[in-house]
C-alpha cells in the first residue's frame, strides 16, 4: 500500500514533465480515437451502405433511374443529403420485399411525433387564439368543446397505436357503408361531370391548358361530399374558399414540416426572451416562427384557422340532424365516437379531415396530369381505349371494370411509369430486424416507390410505356402489387381504394368525352421537393369528341 502510494506522489509530484501536457496529449489521443471510431463504425464497416439521395425530385429520380440501370442502386441505403447525415440514422428502401416486409410490422409503421411536435401544435393553436375561434362557433354544450383540443397526432402524424387504428377503422367504415349504398359511386359521378364539364369549357382553347387545377377541383369535391355529403359547383364561393385554403396549406406545408424536424432536432429547447421589465420564457417553436414569419410558413399558419373555422360551421350544422343510428357521412361517424370518446376534440376532428383533403388533392391531379400527358402522347391507345369503354357501355351502361382490361391495363401503366411521391417517413419505434438487418431505435425510414416501379428486375424495359403491360395471355387484366404508388403495409395510402375509384372515372370519363392533344411543354419532372410531378409549362388540348361513346 505505502508503495502504491509513494509510486503515486512520484508520479504526480517528483518526475519531470508537465502533467497537465500529459493529461492533454491522452484527451486528445482519445478523442482523435472516438472520432476515427465514429467515422470507421458508420462508413466502412457501417452494414448499410451511403448512397446520393437529391432532395428535389427531378434530381432524385435521375440518380434513382441510372442506378438501377448500372445494377448500383443498393437494396437499403443511407441518403447522403450533406455529409452529416452518414452518421444520421435515416435509411432508403428500394427493394420491394424488404419494404414489404419492413412495412408490415408494427414498430416500423409509426410517424414521426414527440413531445416536441406536439409543442410545435399547441404553440401554432395558442398564437392563433385557436380555442376562441372553435368556442365563437361550436355550442358551449357541445361535447365536442368539452373534449378540448383532443389528440394532437392526426391521420398522418403519430405513432401506430390504438388511436391511428381507430381513425383508419372509421374511414374504412365510412367507406364501406357509402359504397353499400351506393353512395359513393353517386359523388364521384357527380365530380366527374364537374370535371368533363370544366375540361370543356376551358380546355377546348387551342392554346391548350395545364388541367391540372380542374382534377384538383375534382378531387376537392369528392372529399367534401365524403366528409360532409356536399357537392358543390366549382364556381361556388364556398367551394373557391375551400380551393384556396388547400392552396395555402401547399404553399407552406414544407415549411411547417421542416419547422417540426428542426424542432424535434436541435438541442435547443427554451430561449430567455428579455425585454424590459421581465424574462418571459419563449419555445424553440416561437423562436423558429420569428425567422420564418415572412415566408410561406405564414400563409400555411394564417390559412389553418379558416379551414377549421369552415370545419367546425359544417360540425354546427350536421349536428343539428345528426342520427347516431344512421351516420350520413365522414364527419357524422366522427361526431359520434366523439360522443364517447374524449382522444376526439375540436383539434383531432378539423385536423383528420383537412388532413384528407390535402393527401388526396395533389396526389391525384398530378397522376391524372400525367395520365393526359401518356394519352396525348399516343392517339391510338386513347382510341383504342375509347372502342373498348364503347362496347363496354353496350354490354351494360354501368362501366363495369372487368369489361375493360386494355383500360385497366393503360391506367395501372401511366401510374408505373410516373410515380408521384416515395412514402412518407416511417419512423422505427424499436430495434427492429428486416431481413437481417437491424433498424435501429428511432431510425427515420423511407420507401423508394419509384425504385420499385422503375427497376427492370420488376417491369423489363421500366422506361418505356407498354399499354398492354398487365394483360395476359388469355385477354385479361392482371393487376401487379409491385405498382405500389400507393405505399404497402399497415402505413399505407388511407385512400388507396377511393383514389383508383376516382383514377378510373375521371380517366375514363376524359377519353370517352374528349381527345386530348398536347400543345406545348414535355414529360420532364418538375424541380419539387415533394412530389414528382410535370412541369407547369404543360399544355393539354382538350377536344370534345363527336360520337361520346
Ligand atoms: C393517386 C393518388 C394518391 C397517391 C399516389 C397516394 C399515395 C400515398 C402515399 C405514398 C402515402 C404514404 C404511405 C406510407 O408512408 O407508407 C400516402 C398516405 C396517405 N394518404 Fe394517400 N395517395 C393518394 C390519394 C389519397 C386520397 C384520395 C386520400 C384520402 C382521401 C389519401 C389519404 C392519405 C392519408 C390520410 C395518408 C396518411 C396515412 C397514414 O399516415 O396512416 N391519399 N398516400
Amino acid at each position: 500500500m505505502d508503495n502504491l502510494r509513494e509510486q503515486l506522489h512520484y508520479f504526480l509530484f517528483d518526475r519531470d514533465g508537465d502533467l497537465l501536457y500529459e493529461i492533454g496529449a491522452v484527451a486528445v489521443a482519445y478523442g482523435i480515437y472516438k472520432i476515427a471510431y465514429i467515422i470507421l463504425k458508420n462508413t466502412v464497416f457501417h452494414p448499410i451502405p451511403t448512397f446520393p439521395y437529391p432532395q428535389t425530385r427531378d434530381e432524385n429520380f435521375k440518380v434513382i433511374k441510372n442506378a438501377l440501370e448500372e445494377g448500383t442502386l443498393p437494396k437499403i441505403f443511407r441518403p447522403h443529403f450533406f455529409p452529416g447525415s452518414t452518421f444520421s440514422n435515416f435509411y432508403v428502401i428500394t427493394d420491394f420485399e424488404i419494404m414489404k416486409e419492413a412495412f408490415s410490422k408494427r414498430s416500423m409503421s409509426n410517424r414521426q411525433f414527440s413531445e416536441r411536435f406536439e409543442c410545435t401544435i399547441k404553440n401554432m393553436l395558442r398564437r392563433k387564439d385557436y380555442h376562441e375561434i372553435a368556442k365563437s362557433i361550436l355550442d358551449e354544450n357541445d361535447q365536442l368543446l368539452k373534449n378540448g383540443v383532443g389528440n394532437l397526432a392526426g391521420i398522418a402524424e403519430g405513432r401506430y397505436d390504438q388511436f391511428h387504428k381507430k381513425i383508419r377503422a372509421q374511414w374504412h367504415d365510412t367507406m364501406k357503408r357509402l359504397v353499400g349504398k351506393n353512395k359513393l359511386a353517386e359523388i364521384i359521378q357527380a365530380s366527374t361531370e364537374n370535371v368533363c364539364l370544366h375540361l370543356e369549357r376551358l380546355g377546348s382553347d387551342p392554346s391548350g391548358i395545364d388541367p391540372r387545377r380542374i382534377f384538383m377541383n375534382g378531387s376537392i369535391n369528392v372529399t367534401s361530399g365524403l366528409a360532409f355529403g356536399i357537392n358543390y359547383d366549382f364556381e361556388d364561393p364556398e367551394f373557391l374558399k375551400i380551393a384556396d385554403y388547400v392552396d395555402s396549406f401547399f404553399v407552406g406545408v414544407l415549411h411547417f414540416i421542416l419547422k417540426c424536424i428542426c424542432n424535434n432536432a436541435l438541442p435547443l429547447w427554451t430561449l430567455i426572451k428579455k425585454n424590459h421589465e421581465n424574462h418571459e420564457k419563449i419555445s424553440q417553436s416561437d423562436f423558429y416562427n420569428k425567422l420564418w414569419l415572412k415566408t410561406p410558413l405564414k400563409h400555411f399558419e394564417d390559412a389553418l384557422p379558416l379551414f377549421h373555422s369552415y370545419v367546425f360551421k359544417i360540425i354546427k350544422e350536421q349536428q343539428k340532424t345528426l342520427d347516431p343510428a344512421n351516420p350520413r357521412n365522414l364527419l357524422d361517424t366522427l361526431l359520434i365516437e366523439a360522443s364517447r370518446d374524449p382522444e376526439w376534440g375540436y383539434f383531432t376532428l378539423a385536423a383528420t379531415i383537412v388532413a384528407l383533403y390535402l393527401a388526396a388533392t395533389d396526389t391525384l391531379a398530378n397522376t391524372l396530369t400525367w395520365l393526359s400527358l401518356v394519352l396525348a402522347d399516343h392517339p391510338e391507345v386513347q382510341e383504342k381505349i375509347y372502342e373498348e369503354l364503347k362496347s363496354a357501355r353496350e354490354k351494360d351502361n354501368d362501366l363495369i371494370k372487368e369489361n375493360c382490361p386494355f383500360t385497366r391495363s393503360v391506367l395501372l401503366e401511366s401510374r408505373r411509369l410516373n410515380p408521384i411521391a416515395e412514402t412518407l417517413v416511417h419512423v422505427a419505434s424499436e430495434d427492429t430486424q428486416v431481413k437481417g438487418f437491424t433498424f435501429p431505435n428511432n431510425s427515420q425510414i423511407i420507401g423508394s416507390l419509384a425504385a420499385v416501379m422503375h427497376d427492370p428486375k420488376n417491369f423489363p424495359e421500366p422506361s418505356k410505356f407498354i399499354p398492354d403491360r398487365f394483360i395476359d395471355e388469355n385477354g385479361e387484366f392482371v393487376n401487379d402489387p409491385k405498382v405500389c404508388g400507393f405505399s404497402v403495409g399497415l402505413r399505407n395510402c388511407i385512400g388507396k381504394s377511393l383514389a383508383i375509384e376516382e383514377y378510373f372515372a375521371f380517366g375514363t370519363s376524359m377519353v370517352e368525352n374528349f381527345e386530348i392533344k398536347r400543345i406545348a411543354g414535355n414529360m420532364d419532372i418538375a424541380d419539387h421537393p415533394g412530389l414528382r410531378i410535370p412541369k407547369d409549362d404543360i399544355r393539354l388540348q382538350f377536344i370534345r369528341r363527336k360520337n361520346k361513346a
